[in-house]
């Protein structure tokens, strides 16, 4: 590469200098110049030429076959075409490339666009030089470096430059991905904070802690899958006021608590009960402040029954998470005490403390704007701000992570907004080196548009709803009698998947930030966009390979003797939407969203129904015999299971080969 950079460098050099001897030989009038002057364009031309191709092959370098095996297919090309770019126009090398998938419906545009030529030409007027964008484009694809997973490029109508995938990188790349399975588009590694379910002892963990939960899970399974390293993080609330009379409820209650574990199966109830004697109950308030106070300084009889109130609930937030197959470690708001303190400290030295009516307050910005954290309490107690400011600093000192996720309700966002401007103020965190994002999502609705809640009013619990799903599940499969033909252990795993694989998908579908109806009917279509016509199209793509009479479980092995073919447009087609994959991946990676990936799995499984409608893979007679396998088609179905495996492994989705 450096050897290149300097011959480059040199014949940039002498470019120069013959160019400039041209014109002025150029506008020179005497004769016997003619000669030498036709010999200078001459070598200028060779030159030129020259300087073409060593551009071309440091393009080349970067964007060669190794760098793009599992490459996202746009960010290749929005390689390829920022060099195109920075050959043609060095001045304007630093424009951000514009590249858009084509429609895979018309085939004659291509399959991606590049649509600088428009802005540059834009660019060029100003600076009072005629372009037409048809001519930038030319001059684009000119300066392309050759790819291979380009076939050709074309200038298309106001000046776009249209480009052709190769077929023979795609049957490339799919056999790989048979071969070593997917691999991850690779990415600058972070050490990623997901703090995301968080629910609260005590309390209900309701459906907006379900969405956490499920699109929590998926955002770690993704970025764990692109090999970020991932911290998954249940920011528990388990610490504050209400401990206090839930203590000396308890105490009450369950006066042997010390010796003998109480029997609270109803932890809602139990602390409706205590709510009730709080707000009633003079001597019972007191008695409870006392306790929040007696917990605070860690006298062991508080912790200990803290302690057992927190396992009641953390036994049921278990179940849900085992039934939901999701992975969280607890490190709930309890765990930043010590820092909590600290940071208190640390905002009081850099001043950034006011008092107001007895609290202690700060501002996210000296503008004093917004809304201002209650960092300190009138009674000297600490808040939701305080702990959400000791853990933004934990996550970022002590952890050392660059990037925090939090996985929370919209409503909380003016509080998240203000804490990042707040940890930012205090240094806390460095823009240019930290990423915070808060994944909002919006509210569960009930079909009647109206707030979820059961039929007599109440907010619904998250095991009934699952057992509820378990149940429908159930009955949607046994109306297409697959109770007779599964197994029993294949009905059961067919239920599960089918009933939470539902409810997640139904969830992640729809884009987060609106509110979404819940609806277990809707859900378990198996003609829309749900996770049941997902599941079921996966089971018929692997019942394929199984009914072929042959043996594709090696597939290394068919393929050393087979090659995947992609003549037929829509063997092809289904090729390049297969591609995307890692597109997708980038995409719902950088902009948090889980529904692109819906919508691709969606996507695979009608392109796929479209190949399979008109591309035979088992040709049968008439008596039903096998009579012909077309192998390459069949490894195109595999290739197509797995890159649906893949995605359903990051939504959640438990794939079952037979249901
Ligand atoms: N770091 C955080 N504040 N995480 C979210 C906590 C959510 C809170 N426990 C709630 O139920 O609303």
């Amino acid at each position: 590469m450096s050897e290149l950079n300097i011959e480059l460098k040199k014949l940039r050099e002498l470019e120069l200098k013959t160019n400039g001897l041209a014109t002025r030989l150029n506008s020179g009038t005497s004769d016997q110049l003619d000669g030498d002057l036709v010999q200078l364009q001459i070598e200028n031309k060779k030159l030129k030429h020259r300087l073409q191709i060593i551009n071309k092959s440091i393009a080349e370098e970067s964007t060669g076959a190794n760098s793009c095996a599992n490459c996202s297919i746009t960010e290749h090309l929005e390689s390829v075409f920022a060099q195109a770019i920075a050959l043609a126009y060095p001045e304007y090398s630093k424009t951000p490339v514009l590249i858009a998938p084509v429609n895979t419906g018309s085939a004659k545009f291509g399959d991606y666009q590049c649509n600088n030529a428009m802005g540059l030409a834009k660019k060029f007027k100003e600076a009072g030089i005629n372009k037409s964008p048809r001519e930038i484009a030319t001059e684009l694809q000119r300066h392309c470096p050759s790819s291979p997973l380009i076939d050709k490029l074309e200038v298309a109508g106001a000046g776009f430059v249209n480009v052709f995938l190769s077929k023979a990188f795609a049957a490339e790349a799919l056999s790989s991905m048979l071969r070593d399975g997917i691999k991850p588009p690779s990415v600058p590694r972070k050490r990623v904070l997901v703090d995301f379910s968080s629910p609260n002892i005590a309390k209900q963990m309701h459906v907006g802690h379900l969405r956490s939960t499920i699109i929590g899970e998926s955002i770690c399974r993704l970025l764990e899958f692109l090999q970020h390293d991932v911290l998954r993080i249940n920011h528990l609330g388990d610490w504050g006021t209400q401990f206090g009379m839930l203590i000396a409820h308890l105490e009450d209650r369950f006066p042997n608590y010390l010796n003998e574990s109480p029997p609270i199966h109803d932890l809602q109830l139990f602390y409706k009960e205590s709510k009730l004697r709080f707000d009633e109950d003079e001597e019972f308030k007191k008695r409870a402040y006392s306790r929040v106070v007696s917990l605070q300084n860690g006298t062991p009889n508080s912790i200990k029954a803290w302690e057992l109130i927190c396992n009641v609930s953390r036994k049921e937030f278990q179940t849900i998470y085992e039934r939901l197959d999701v992975t969280i470690q607890e490190r709930g708001e309890s765990f930043y005490q010590s820092r909590m303190l600290s940071v208190v400290e640390l905002l009081r030295s850099k001043h950034l403390l006011e008092t107001d009516d007895g609290r202690e307050i700060m501002w996210p910005d000296e503008t004093k704007t917004g809304i201002p954290l209650t960092i300190v309490k009138s009674d000297g107690g600490f808040t939701y701000d305080t702990s959400d400011m000791a853990a933004i600093r934990h996550r970022v000192e002590e952890e050392k992570c660059t990037w925090i996720i939090y996985v929370v309700d919209a409503g909380q966002s003016t509080h998240f907004n203000t804490i990042f401007k707040a940890a930012e103020r205090c240094a806390i965190l460095n823009p240019s080196v930290h990423r915070v994002d808060h994944v909002q999502f919006g509210v569960v609705l009930g079909e009647d548009g109206k707030k979820f809640k059961t039929r007599s009013g109440d907010t619904v619990k998250l095991s009934d709803l699952l057992d509820e799903g378990m149940k429908r599940s159930l009955q949607q499969l046994e109306s297409r009698g697959r109770e007779k033909v599964l197994t029993p252990q294949e009905l059961k795993d067919a239920q599960e998947a089918v009933a939470y694989g539902c409810i997640k998908y139904a969830d992640l579908r729809h884009n987060r930030v609106g509110d979404y109806i819940f609806s277990f009917d809707k859900m378990l279509d198996d003609r829309g966009n749900t996770a049941v016509y997902l599941l079921y199209t996966y089971t018929r793509i692997c019942s394929i390979a199984r009914n072929s009479g042959e043996d594709f479980t090696d597939v290394a092995k068919v393929l050393s003797t087979v090659s995947i073919e992609l003549g037929h447009e829509k063997e092809w087609k289904l090729a390049k939407t297969l591609l995307k994959m890692h597109d997708i991946f980038i995409k719902c990676s950088k902009e948090l969203f889980l529904h692109f990936l819906c919508e691709f799995c969606y996507e695979v499984c009608a392109v796929f129904t479209e190949f399979y409608d008109s591309c035979y893979c088992i040709e049968r007679n008439k008596a039903g015999e096998i009579i012909g396998v077309n192998r390459s088609r069949i490894l195109l179905c595999e290739a197509t299971a797995a890159v649906l495996r893949q995605s359903f492994h990051i939504l959640g989705l438990k794939p079952v080969v037979k249901m």
